[in-house]
């Protein structure tokens, strides 16, 4: 089997490449940036954003194309009325500081240049026009918080990607961006107070059943939120502390109306 290997990178401060600057590059962009990725594009133009970006020193903009002469030469002679190719400024730099490597011009070869170079070296490389050529395709995102959503579909749609994106969005609202917080700080709490891992597993699958986003959706988690906290940290052992959680789930269970519709 070759499914293909999720996984999430921190790129933060990473050298990302990005060639081309148009709607595919831009979005690309977009991404590395909000990971806080170094990121250099190489376009002849860009979109306003991608300008804007270079701009305020979000991005390094080196504006040539990328690619030896005869490529260009050849691009020149299939006729691209699309981009003409400016004479001048051509690069071909060394691929080697970068992580990461988006080819994204609308220019099969140039990006089949970039993805035989970044192949030469091992890179990770991103094609927009071939992506089967490439070693990495970049999904559908919606994050909240801590929570990261991703949906792929191996390049069969991106069109059907974008749309389940949509659907999670609603469904995982604002509001799992304190949920995750809450989350994060209960496990560090029960780590702290429980030390067996198996005890302390089965006590964070119950932590659903609180129905903790529809909670916060109807404005009493913060109080909730405390009183809880407050309860746990008062307990002195691990009996006490499972005893009290465990009464955190039996008040509100299926009776009770944790969505808080009922007024
Ligand atoms: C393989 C992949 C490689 C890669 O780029 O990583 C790839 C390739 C191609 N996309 C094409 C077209 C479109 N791409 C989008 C949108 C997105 N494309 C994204 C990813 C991917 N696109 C990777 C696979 C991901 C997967 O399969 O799940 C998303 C998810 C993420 C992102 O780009 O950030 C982002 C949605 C973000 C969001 O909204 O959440 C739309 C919709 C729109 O624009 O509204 C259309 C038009 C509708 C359609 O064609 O479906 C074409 C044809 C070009 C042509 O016809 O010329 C190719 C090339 C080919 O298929 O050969
Ligand atoms: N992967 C994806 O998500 C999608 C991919 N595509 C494909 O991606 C490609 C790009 O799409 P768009 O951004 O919409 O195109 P676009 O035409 O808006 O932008 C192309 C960019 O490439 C630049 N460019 C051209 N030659 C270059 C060179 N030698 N070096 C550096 N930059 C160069 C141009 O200046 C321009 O900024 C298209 O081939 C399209 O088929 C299209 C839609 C989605």
């Amino acid at each position: 089997m070759n499914r293909e290997y999720a996984a999430m990178l921190k790129l933060t401060g990473r050298p990302c490449l990005v060639v081309g600057g148009g709607t595919v590059a831009e979005r690309k962009i977009a991404a590395l940036l909000e990971a806080g990725a170094d990121v250099t594009v190489i376009s002849p133009s860009v979109t306003p954003a991608i300008r804007s970006w270079a701009e305020t020193g979000g991005l390094s903009w080196l504006s040539f194309h990328y690619g030896t002469p005869e490529i260009i030469k050849n691009y020149e002679l299939e006729g691209s009325e699309k981009d003409p190719v400016n004479k001048g400024g051509t690069v071909f730099p060394d691929l080697s500081p970068y992580v990461i490597l988006f080819a994204a011009t609308n220019n099969r070869e140039v990006n089949d240049l970039l993805r035989r170079e970044a192949d030469k070296l091992g890179k990770f490389v991103n094609v927009a026009d071939q992506p089967d050529t490439g070693n990495m395709t970049v999904p559908a995102v919606v994050h909240r918080g801590k929570l990261t959503l991703t949906v792929s579909t191996s390049g069969a749609s991106p069109a059907l990607a974008a749309e389940i994106r949509r659907e999670l969005e609603s469904a995982y609202g604002p509001e799992y961006v304190p949920y995750m917080d809450f989350l994060s700080e209960l496990r560090e709490t029960m780590r702290e107070r429980i030390p067996d891992t198996k005890k302390r597993q089965e006590l964070l699958r119950r932590v659903p059943a609180w129905n903790v986003p529809e909670r916060i959706q109807a404005g009493d988690f913060e109080s909730w939120r405390k009183e809880i906290m407050h309860m746990l940290q008062e307990t002195s052992s691990p009996e006490e502390f499972t005893a009290a959680y465990v009464s955190i789930g039996s008040s509100f269970g299926k009776d009770s109306n944790p969505s808080g519709n009922d007024g």
